[in-house]
């Protein structure tokens, strides 16, 4: 089992730089290089065809972490884009997600990498991805960029599937069989990632235990410094 801890300072060895003034210079300083509306892949550097480097954030954390309920907090104070990867892939993969088993990455990707070139926003949090290290790779390969920042929601076990069961959204991975599936892979694959991150001091990890308002004044120093 993964240790919980309360908030942890990022490891942000890259950078000294505040979050805001990196925010504006992942977007501020550069020039349109295109008016084509039709879709074109990443530059190398991760300039997407509005010739904008968006800011990204990835958000990680177990099935029932609070990662889309914290995400819908940034949105409102902090004017992100919220796209979640399992929202996108719903309607698409149905049986993969009732079997809690992962989607290949490519398709996640490129329906990421199509939702952030046709949205008017700067700043996005990607919701539930990457999952595997694969996906990373990927994201990686066809972005042409790593994100910005990594936030992950750290929750025991079973407080993640309290409120899985409790959730009552319809879902089809809402059950008792598909949650165990999924804190496995998100052991055996997820967890990988969120150490890479930690590894790279991209990592925010924060205690995902608590009230919604706990738990989003945790989140909040991070966008607001
Ligand atoms: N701090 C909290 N305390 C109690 N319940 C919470 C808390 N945060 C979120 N919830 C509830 O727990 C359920 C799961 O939260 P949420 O959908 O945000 O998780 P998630 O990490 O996005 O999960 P998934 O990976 O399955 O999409 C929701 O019903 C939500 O209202
Ligand atoms: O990158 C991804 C993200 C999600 N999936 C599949 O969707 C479900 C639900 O995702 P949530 O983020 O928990 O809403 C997940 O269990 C996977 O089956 C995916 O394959 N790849
Ligand atoms: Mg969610």
């Amino acid at each position: 089992m993964w240790r919980r801890t309360t908030w942890l300072p990022p490891l942000f060895s890259s950078s000294k730089r505040s979050l805001v003034s990196q925010i504006q210079g992942a977007y501020g300083l550069r020039i349109w290089r295109t008016m084509s509306s039709e879709i074109q892949k990443p530059e190398e550097d991760g300039t997407f065809p509005r010739g904008i480097t968006p800011f990204i954030t990835f958000v990680l954390g177990g099935p029932g972490s609070g990662k889309g309920t914290q995400c819908a907090r940034i949105v409102e104070n902090f004017g992100f884009t919220h796209l979640s990867a399992g929202d996108l892939l719903s309607a698409m993969i149905l049986n993969t997600i009732k079997d809690g088993k992962i989607v290949p990455s490519e398709v996640t990707v490129k329906l990421i990498q199509k939702a952030i070139e046709s949205s008017e926003s700067h700043k996005f949090l990607i919701d539930g991805f990457p999952r595997t290290e694969e996906n990373r790779l990927t994201y990686e390969r066809i972005i042409g960029a790593e994100p910005n920042i990594v936030l992950f929601f750290d929750c025991p076990p079973e407080e993640m599937v309290k409120r899985v069961l409790n959730r009552r959204q319809g879902r089809v991975d809402d059950n008792a069989n598909t949650v165990k599936e999924r804190l496995k892979i998100f052991r055996a694959l997820s967890l990988p990632v969120v150490n890479y991150y930690a590894k790279k001091g991209k990592l925010y990890k924060i205690d995902g235990t608590g009230t919604e308002d706990e738990i989003f004044e945790r989140v909040r120093p991070i966008f607001a410094a």
